[in-house]
C-alpha cells in the first residue's frame, strides 16, 4: 500500500499544503489558502489601529485557518486515505514570532490585548526594530563577542532578539505578559502536537543559538538591557532540537480540524529556504541551491566551519544534520524585472506583448535574447532594494551606467539580469574565498520556470553548471521530507533525510552549461562590476547615502 506525507508552506501571503507520494516524491495534491488577515502593515484588524511604517504583522489565527482548510482539500482531491498519510512536515518564513502565554496562547487573542500591536505576530519583513538592531550589534560588537562572526558580522532587524529588545522598549506591559516568546514555526508544530519544541534551523539563523555554545550569556542580554538578562530561561528554552527529528504526533483536536489521523508523525519546524535545499537533492557539501524569485536565498552546505564575511550566516545541524548550512541572499532579483515592467517600458512593447499574447516579461526575455554579451554596453548595481551579501547594507541604491539616446527597453533588462547574476558571483566566489566550496549550482523557485535566458546568463556569468530542481512546489515537498523522515521506516518512512532526498528529490534533465565566448566577455563585465561594487558599496563615495539621507530631509519637510 502505497504511503504519503504532507508538507505544509507558510509563505508570506498564503499556506500552502502539498501531499506527497513518499516512494517517488510525486506530488498528488495541491490546496493553497490565503491569509484572511493577509500582511498586516497598515491597520490592525478590528480596532483599525493605524500601524507605523515599517510594520508587518500577522494573524496567527490564520496559520491555523490553513491546517483546517488545505489539509482536508489535499485529502480531498486525491483521495487518500487519512490512514495512508504517514507524517507531516512545516516550513515558514523566519524570522516570523510572536508572544503568547505558558499553553500556546497568543496574546493577541485575548480581548485585553486586542488592540495592541505588539501582541500580533511580528512577520519575517517587519523592518521596525532598526533601531534595536544597530544597538544590539554596537555593543556586541564593544563587548568583543564572537557570535557575531557567525552572522557575516551583523545581526539583522529582521531576527528574533531585536523584535523581542522593540517589544519591550515600546510596550514592556506585553513584554511581561508574555510568558513564552517563539517562532511562528514552532508555534504551529505546538498546535499540532500539542508540545513545545523549538528548532535548531529557525533557533540557530535567526537566535544566535549554536551547537557549541548555546545562546549568549546572560551578561551579553543584561548589557542591551537589565529586564532582558533571563530572556532566555524565562520565555523561551534551552532545549532546541535538530531538524530532522521527530516533533510529536497529531492531537485529537488537530486531527479534527486536518482530517488526519490522530498520532500521525509531526517533524520539527523548519524554514522555507533551508528545506528546498533536501528538496533540490542536496546533502553535501560543493554544491550552492538558489531559491531563485523575489529574492534569492543562496544555501550551501560544508563539513567544516568557516567564517565568511557578510553572508547571513551558518548553523550546525541548520539545513542537513550534522553538517554546516551556510546561508546568503539578494534582497532584490525578480523585483528588479517586476520593477522595470511596470515603470519603464514603453506602450508600444505593452501593445506589442498584449497582440501577440504574450507576457510583457517573456517578450523582453525574446528580445534581449537577440543581443550579445556587453553588446549593449549597460552596466548596472542591483541594489534597488539594498545589498543583503555580502555588503549587508539596506542604504545602497541602483544605478546603471552606459546610457544613450539609443539604448533599448530589452537592453536595459538583460542589464539588470547581468547586475543580479554578478551579485550572486560575488556571493560565489566569498564563499570559496573563505573555504566554502560550491562547484555546482542548482537552481529552484519561480524564476527558473519563467525565464530561460535569465539561467543561461548566470551560468555564463558565474562559469558554474546550473541545474534545475524537477519539484514546483519544493519548500512543501521538502518539508513532506521531513514529515515521512519524523515518521520513520518502520511507518514506511526514511530513517534520515539522506535516505528520503535519494528517493523523493529530483533533478530535471534541463541543464544550463556557460557558453565560452559568453563567459569571456562576462568575466570582462565582472571586473567593470567589482571596481562599482567597491566604490559605491565599500565607502570610497557614499553618494548613495547622502542622496538617500537628503530624499528623506526633504520629504521630512513637506
Ligand atoms: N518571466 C519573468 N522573468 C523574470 N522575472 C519574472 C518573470 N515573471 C515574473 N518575474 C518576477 O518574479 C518574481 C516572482 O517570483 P516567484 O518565485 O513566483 O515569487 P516568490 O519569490 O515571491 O515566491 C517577481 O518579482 C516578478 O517580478
Ligand atoms: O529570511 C528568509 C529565509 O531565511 C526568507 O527570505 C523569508 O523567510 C521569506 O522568504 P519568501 O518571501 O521567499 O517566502
Amino acid at each position: 500500500m502505497p504511503k504519503y506525507a504532507i508538507g505544509v508552506d507558510f509563505g508570506t501571503e498564503s499556506g500552502r499544503a502539498v501531499l506527497v507520494d513518499i516512494t517517488n516524491g510525486q506530488e498528488i495534491a495541491t490546496a493553497v489558502y490565503t491569509y484572511a488577515n493577509g500582511v498586516i502593515d497598515e491597520v490592525l484588524p478590528e480596532s483599525n489601529l493605524r500601524l507605523e511604517p515599517d510594520w508587518a504583522l500577522q494573524d496567527p489565527e490564520d496559520y491555523i485557518r490553513v491546517f483546517q482548510n488545505a489539509i482536508p482539500a489535499v485529502l480531498q482531491q486525491s483521495g487518500v486515505n487519512p490512514a495512508d498519510v504517514i507524517g507531516i512536515g512545516i516550513d515558514f518564513t523566519a524570522c516570523t514570532m510572536l508572544p503568547t502565554l505558558k499553553d500556546g496562547t497568543p496574546l493577541c487573542v485575548l480581548p485585553q490585548y486586542r488592540n495592541r500591536p505588539h501582541a500580533w505576530v511580528k512577520l519575517w519583513k517587519h523592518h521596525a526594530a532598526q533601531p534595536e538592531a544597530n544597538r544590539l550589534n554596537e555593543i556586541a560588537t564593544e563587548l568583543g563577542y564572537s557570535f557575531l562572526n557567525r552572522y557575516g558580522g551583523k545581526i539583522s532587524s529582521e531576527w528574533f532578539f531585536p523584535k523581542v529588545w522593540q517589544i519591550l522598549n515600546e510596550d514592556p506591559e506585553i513584554y511581561f505578559a508574555a510568558e513564552r516568546f517563539i517562532e511562528a514555526a514552532d508555534w504551529v508544530v505546538w498546535q499540532l502536537t500539542g508540545e513545545e519544541t523549538r528548532n535548531s534551523c529557525t533557533a540557530g539563523y535567526k537566535a544566535i543559538w549554536s551547537k557549541q555554545e548555546g545562546f549568549p550569556p546572560r551578561e551579553f542580554f543584561r548589557a542591551l538591557d537589565p529586564r532582558l538578562e533571563n530572556i532566555v530561561d524565562e520565555k523561551m528554552s534551552r532545549q532546541i532540537v535538530s531538524i530532522g527529528q521527530c516533533a510529536g504526533y497529531l492531537t485529537e483536536e488537530a486531527a479534527r480540524w486536518t482530517g488526519l489521523k490522530p498520532g500521525t508523525a509531526v517533524a520539527v519546524a523548519n524554514v522555507d529556504a533551508h528545506v528546498s535545499v533536501p528538496a533540490s537533492t542536496v546533502t553535501e557539501e560543493g554544491k550552492m541551491v538558489m531559491i531563485m524569485g523575489t529574492s534569492i536565498c543562496h544555501m550551501v552546505l560544508s563539513r567544516s566551519e568557516h567564517f565568511v564575511p557578510g553572508i547571513c550566516g551558518y548553523v550546525e545541524d541548520g539545513i542537513i544534520p550534522g553538517i554546516f548550512g551556510y546561508e546568503a541572499g539578494q534582497s532584490c532579483v525578480g523585483d528588479h524585472f517586476g520593477w522595470f515592467v511596470e515603470q519603464c517600458v514603453p506602450e508600444h512593447y505593452q501593445q506589442e506583448a498584449r497582440q501577440r499574447g504574450v507576457d510583457i516579461h517573456a517578450l523582453l526575455e525574446e528580445k534581449a535574447a537577440q543581443l550579445k554579451p556587453g553588446e549593449s554596453g549597460l552596466l548596472a548595481l542591483d541594489w534597488w532594494n539594498g545589498n543583503r551579501s555580502v555588503l549587508v547594507d539596506v542604504d545602497l541604491t541602483g544605478m546603471m551606467l552606459g546610457m544613450t539616446l539609443l539604448t533599448k527597453p530589452e537592453e536595459i533588462y538583460r542589464a539588470l539580469i547581468e547586475a543580479t547574476a554578478y551579485g550572486t558571483r560575488v556571493i560565489i566566489e566569498t564563499f570559496v574565498h573563505h573555504g566554502v566550496p560550491v562547484n555546482e549550482l542548482i537552481a529552484t523557485g519561480g524564476l527558473p520556470d519563467r525565464n530561460k535566458l535569465l539561467m543561461q546568463i548566470y551560468a555564463d556569468v558565474t562559469g558554474r553548471e546550473i541545474r534545475v530542481a524537477a519539484a514546483h512546489q519544493t519548500p512543501a515537498l521538502g518539508s513532506a521530507m521531513f514529515g515521512a523522515v519524523a515518521a520513520g521506516k518502520s511507518a514506511g518512512g526514511y530513517d534520515d533525510i539522506f535516505e528520503a532526498a535519494k528517493h523523493m528529490a529530483h533533478l530535471r534533465d534541463e541543464v544550463y552549461r556557460p557558453i565560452p565566448e559568453h563567459q569571456q566577455v562576462y568575466d570582462k563585465l565582472y571586473q567593470e562590476y567589482l571596481i562599482l561594487h567597491d566604490y559605491f558599496g565599500r565607502g570610497a563615495n557614499d553618494v548613495m547615502k547622502r542622496l538617500k539621507a537628503l530624499k528623506a530631509s526633504i520629504r521630512g519637510k513637506v
